[in-house]
């Protein structure tokens, strides 16, 4: 069967920013760098430009056809927000690319407004994972509440003034009672996470069931070795014990003060038991669903972009 993608190499995606002058300020790369110190800039200019300039054309795509609806029906309609899904590992830089391509899309002056939401504030809290038995199942698709994900993706597509999404903490480990990310009206929705493409439950999908992906316009896959993101995922664990984890609200508070040999076999235990199962077996099977794929090399630079043709 022919592949339904096109395949592109650093050089051949680069150069498909320079039909459209994009430049970048100090300022703007400053906030990036903000956003993540070890991103590099050069990255940004060869993948990320390039990403937010066909987004860009994607997103004044919609805005005219839904222009023309207004017109044709001759009425004024509230707006509709472009919804992206942003899909892949734990770890393997999902929070990251869908925080640059913010702040590169909200540049554009056709869709200012970017707003960005992640999908762990719809897990379920723990008190009812642990009734459940399922709290080393965190991220697999029976620890979210699908029906509450899909109604807000669903309020947020039929444009309401107001949307409000629940909110997770990854120090405390647990929904946060009582806190919400509002969204409002943005032109642009980046969701971000584990399970965004993920199909029906159940072996037989049921023709009346609505999913997640049904609501996005965009979707991304990041995809990495198992053996680098592993790697990454090892090295933000280290890198918690001074920050997340001294902190005295911390859930992981007794790793704090692992060494680094105690630290890299918590965290490879952690990632063979929970992160890398579901990896394999829920996450790297929806790959095939998105539209685009960045493939992350180990140094967590792009090294191939395949876009679906259709
Ligand atoms: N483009 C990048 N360049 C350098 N480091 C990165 C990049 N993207 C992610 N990382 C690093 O990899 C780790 C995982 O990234 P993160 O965005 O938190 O992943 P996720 O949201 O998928 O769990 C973090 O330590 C982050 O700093
Ligand atoms: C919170 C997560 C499930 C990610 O959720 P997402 O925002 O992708 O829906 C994940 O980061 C996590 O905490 N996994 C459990 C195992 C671990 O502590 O790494």
């Amino acid at each position: 069967m022919a592949s339904p993608y096109v395949t592109f190499n650093r050089e051949q995606w680069r150069a498909l920013r320079a039909s459209t002058p994009l430049t970048i300020s100090d300022e703007e790369l400053s906030c990036l760098q903000g956003l993540n110190e070890n991103i590099s800039m050069t990255e940004v200019a060869d993948i990320y430009l390039p990403l937010s300039r066909l987004l860009n054309l994607y997103v004044g795509g919609m805005q005219e056809l839904y222009q023309a609806t207004h017109t044709f029906l001759g009425n004024q309609d509230g707006k509709v927000p472009f919804i992206i899904g942003i899909a892949g590992s734990v770890a393997v830089g999902k929070s990251t690319t869908a925080r640059i391509l913010q702040t590169l899309l909200s540049r554009w002056p056709n869709h200012p407004k970017v707003d960005l939401v992640t999908t762990d504030g719809f897990l379920y809290p723990n008190r009812v994972l642990e009734e459940r038995g399922i709290m080393k199942r965190k991220g697999f698709p029976e620890s979210y509440d699908l029906r509450r994900f899909i109604n807000f993706l669903a309020d947020v597509k039929s444009g309401l003034p107001e949307v409000k999404a629940p909110v997770y903490s990854h120090l405390v480990y647990d929904i946060v009672p009582g806190e919400w990310q509002t969204v409002r009206q943005p032109d642009i929705l980046i969701v971000e996470g584990l399970n965004v493409l993920q199909p029906p439950k159940g072996d037989e999908p049921r023709i009346s069931e609505v999913i997640v992906s049904d609501f996005f316009d965009y979707s991304i896959y990041v995809h990495a070795e198992e053996k680098d993101i592993l790697e990454w995922y090892v090295e933000r664990f280290k890198l918690l014990r001074q920050t997340a984890f001294s902190d005295p609200n911390s859930y992981f508070r007794r790793y704090a003060s692992l060494s680094d040999e105690e630290a890299t076999e918590v965290a490879t235990g952690i990632w063979t038991e929970i992160n890398g199962a579901n990896l394999v077996q829920n996450i790297l099977p929806t790959r095939v669903r998105a539209q685009l794929i960045l493939n992350k090399g180990q140094d967590h630079m792009v090294q191939s972009v395949k876009l679906r043709k259709l």
